[in-house]
C-alpha cells in the first residue's frame, strides 16, 4: 500500500544535505553503487506495485546518478520479462562513476541504449531518470524538449527521486518539469517534494531509506521537519477539577460593517477548540447575530480603542483581524492591540494594515498570512513568495519576531530562530472563505490553554488541515462550522 503521510520520516532535507547524507553513508562503508542498486530495487518494487500488468517500460535517462538508477531499473525489468527501451537524452559516454557502472551492467543484461530523439515512440510506463538532486538551474535542451513531449504523451510516469525539473529545495518548476503519477524518493525526503507547486507534480510519494543506518541519518542536519506523528504537539491533559477560568480567555477583535462573519467564525472556532471564555469585540449591529449563533460567546459593542481597553485587560490572548477592515474603526482598535502585552494572533486586515506601516504587532505572537498578505508584508510579489515559500516564511518570522504561518498547499511554520515546520495534510477544497478565520481562532484557543507559541500554531495548523482533509474525503462540504466540529473531534481523539 502507498505510504500514508504519517509513515514518512519527519526530516526534510535540501539537495545539498541529501548529497551530504549520501556521502556519509558511503564513507561509513556502503559503496555508492550498492546504494544505487538498492535504489533501483526500491523503484522496481514500487513500479510493479502501481502498474503490475504494464509489461513495458520506457526509460528516459540523463547523464548523472539519477540516470544510473534508471539504467539499473531497466536491467531489472528486462530480466523480469518486460519489454524495455532505454532512451539516452544525454550522451551515455558522459556517465561517470557509479552511473557508468550502472550503464555497463544494463548493457550486460541486454538493455539496448538508444539515443533519444523527438520522434522516439514511448510505450508502457515511463521512468523519468533524467534529473534528480543535481539539477542546477532551468532545464536545458534537449532535456526540456524531452520533458515536454513526455508530459504531452499522457503515459504513466514514475519519477526517480524527484520529478525532473522540480527544484529539490523550493518545489518550484525550473522551466519545465515532469508531471509524475508516482515519485519514488530515496535516502532522505527533500523539502521541495512538499512545498511550492510540488504537490501537483509529484503524484503519489513513496520513500525508501535504502537501509541507511538510522543513527547516521539522525546525525544529518535537515532544513525542516514535517508536522506528523511525534512532531504534532498536544494540549496538556485537563485535571478533573479544571474550571473555565484556567482555560484562558480569548478576545476576538474584528467584524467591521458587512464583515461580521469572519469575526464570528474566529470566535466560534476559539470556543469549540476549548478556550475557557471567548469575548467578541465588534460593531454593535453584529451583537444580535453573534449571540444568536454562539450564545456562549460574550459580545461587546466597541466603537473605539478606549472602549476596548478594559475588555482587553481581562483577556489572556487576542485574535485580531478577522473582518477588521482597514478603515478608521479597525485602525483604532489595532492601535491598542499594537501596545498590548498579551500574546496575539494577527490575521487578515491586521496584517494588511501592518504591511501598510500603520502599526506593528508586538513580538512573540503569531501572524497567519496567505501568500498575498505575505507578499504585502515583505514588499514583494505573490509569485516571488510562492517561488520560495520557505524563505518567505523565515523572513517574515525574523522581520516581525513572530511565528509565521504561511498558509497554502503545504502550510509552513517558521519561528524567529529559524526553525521551519511543514504540514503536508490538507485538501484543495480548503481553498475557501472563512477557513482562515477558523484557523486564527483555533490558534488563539490553543495559546489560551497554555501551549507555547510555536506549539500552539503547529497543533492548530495540523488540526485544521487534518479536519479539512477528513471532511473533503467524506465528500462533505467544508462549511467552517463543520470544520470546527471535526477539529473538536480530533482534539478529543488526541486526548483519548
Ligand atoms: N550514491 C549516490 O549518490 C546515490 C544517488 N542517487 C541518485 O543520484 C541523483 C543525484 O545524482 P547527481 O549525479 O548528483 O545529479 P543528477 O543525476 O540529478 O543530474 C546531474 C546531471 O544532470 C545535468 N544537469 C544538471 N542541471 C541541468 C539542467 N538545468 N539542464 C540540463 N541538464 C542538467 C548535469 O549536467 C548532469 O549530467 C539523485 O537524485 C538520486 O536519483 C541514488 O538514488 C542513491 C545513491
Ligand atoms: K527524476
Amino acid at each position: 500500500m502507498p505510504q500514508s503521510p504519517d509513515n514518512l520520516p519527519l526530516a526534510l532535507y535540501s539537495a545539498a544535505q541529501v548529497r551530504e547524507l549520501d556521502a556519509r553513508l558511503i564513507a561509513a562503508g556502503t559503496p555508492g553503487f550498492e546504494l544505487m542498486s538498492r535504489a533501483a530495487h526500491a523503484i522496481w518494487r514500487a513500479l510493479r506495485r502501481r502498474w503490475p500488468d504494464a509489461g513495458a517500460l520506457s526509460v528516459l535517462a540523463g547523464c548523472g546518478n539519477n540516470a544510473g538508477d534508471g539504467y539499473l531499473v531497466a536491467a531489472l525489468a528486462l530480466r523480469a520479462g518486460w519489454r524495455v527501451q532505454l532512451l539516452a537524452v544525454g550522451d551515455p559516454a558522459q556517465l561517470r562513476g557509479d552511473a557508468a557502472l550502472a550503464r555497463d551492467e544494463a548493457q550486460a543484461a541486454g538493455v539496448t541504449i538508444q539515443p533519444w530523439s523527438e520522434c522516439a515512440a514511448l510505450s508502457g510506463v515511463v521512468l523519468d531518470a533524467l534529473l534528480g538532486t543535481g539539477l542546477n538551474g532551468a532545464v536545458r535542451e534537449p532535456y526540456a524538449r524531452a520533458i515536454r513531449l513526455l508530459n504531452a504523451s499522457g503515459l504513466p510516469v514514475l519519477a526517480v527521486d524527484i520529478p525532473s525539473g522540480l527544484c529539490a529545495d523550493r518545489g518550484q518548476v525550473l522551466g519545465v518539469a515532469v508531471r509524475a503519477q508516482l515519485t519514488v524518493t530515496l535516502i532522505g525526503l527533500k523539502l521541495g517534494l512538499f512545498t511550492g507547486v510540488a504537490p501537483d507534480w509529484v503524484g503519489e510519494l513513496v520513500f525508501d531509506d535504502l537501509q541507511a543506518d538510522p543513527a547516521l541519518v539522525a546525525r544529518q542536519a535537515c532544513v525542516a521537519q514535517r508536522l506528523a506523528g511525534a512532531n504534532v504537539p498536544r494540549l496538556p491533559a485537563r485535571p478533573r477539577g479544571v474550571h473555565k477560568g484556567q482555560l484562558g480567555h480569548v478576545l476576538v477583535v474584528g467584524g467591521d460593517r458587512g464583515l461580521a462573519g469572519a469575526a464570528l467564525l474566529a470566535a466560534q472556532s476559539a470556543l469549540r477548540s476549548g478556550a475557557g471564555m471567548v469575548s467578541l469585540a465588534t460593531r454593535g449591529e453584529h451583537l444580535a447575530a453573534a449571540q444568536a449563533r454562539i450564545p456562549e460567546v460574550m459580545g461587546f459593542a466597541v466603537a473605539s480603542a478606549n472602549q476596548l481597553r478594559s475588555l482587553g485587560a481581562a483577556a489572556s490572548v487576542w485574535v485580531v483581524g478577522p473582518g477588521l477592515g482597514q478603515g478608521a474603526w479597525g485602525r483604532s482598535l489595532l492601535s491598542l492591540a499594537a501596545i498590548t502585552d498579551a500574546p496575539q494572533v494577527w490575521d487578515a486586515d491586521a496584517l494588511n494594515l501592518m504591511a501598510a506601516g500603520v502599526v506593528k504587532m508586538p513580538g512573540g505572537g503569531v501572524i497567519t498570512p496567505h501568500p498575498g498578505e505575505a507578499a504585502r508584508l515583505l514588499g514583494i510579489s505573490s509569485a516571488a513568495v510562492q517561488a520560495d515559500r520557505p524563505a518567505a516564511a523565515l523572513a517574515l518570522a525574523r522581520r516581525y519576531q513572530a511565528v509565521c504561518v504561511l498558509k497554502g498547499a503545504g502550510t509552513l511554520l517558521a519561528d524567529p530562530a529559524g526553525q521551519l515546520l511543514l504540514c503536508d495534510r490538507g485538501h484543495p477544497a480548503m481553498a475557501g472563505a472563512g477557513l482562515g478565520d477558523v484557523l486564527a481562532g483555533l490558534i488563539g484557543a490553543l495559546l489560551a490553554q497554555g501551549l507555547p507559541v510555536l506549539a500552539a500554531a503547529s497543533l492548530a495548523v495540523w488540526l485544521h488541515a487534518s479536519a479539512g482533509e477528513r471532511l473533503a474525503e467524506q465528500g462533505c462540504g467544508l462549511a467552517a462550522s463543520d470544520l470546527c466540529a471535526v477539529i473538536r473531534q480530533l482534539l478529543l481523539e488526541q486526548s483519548a
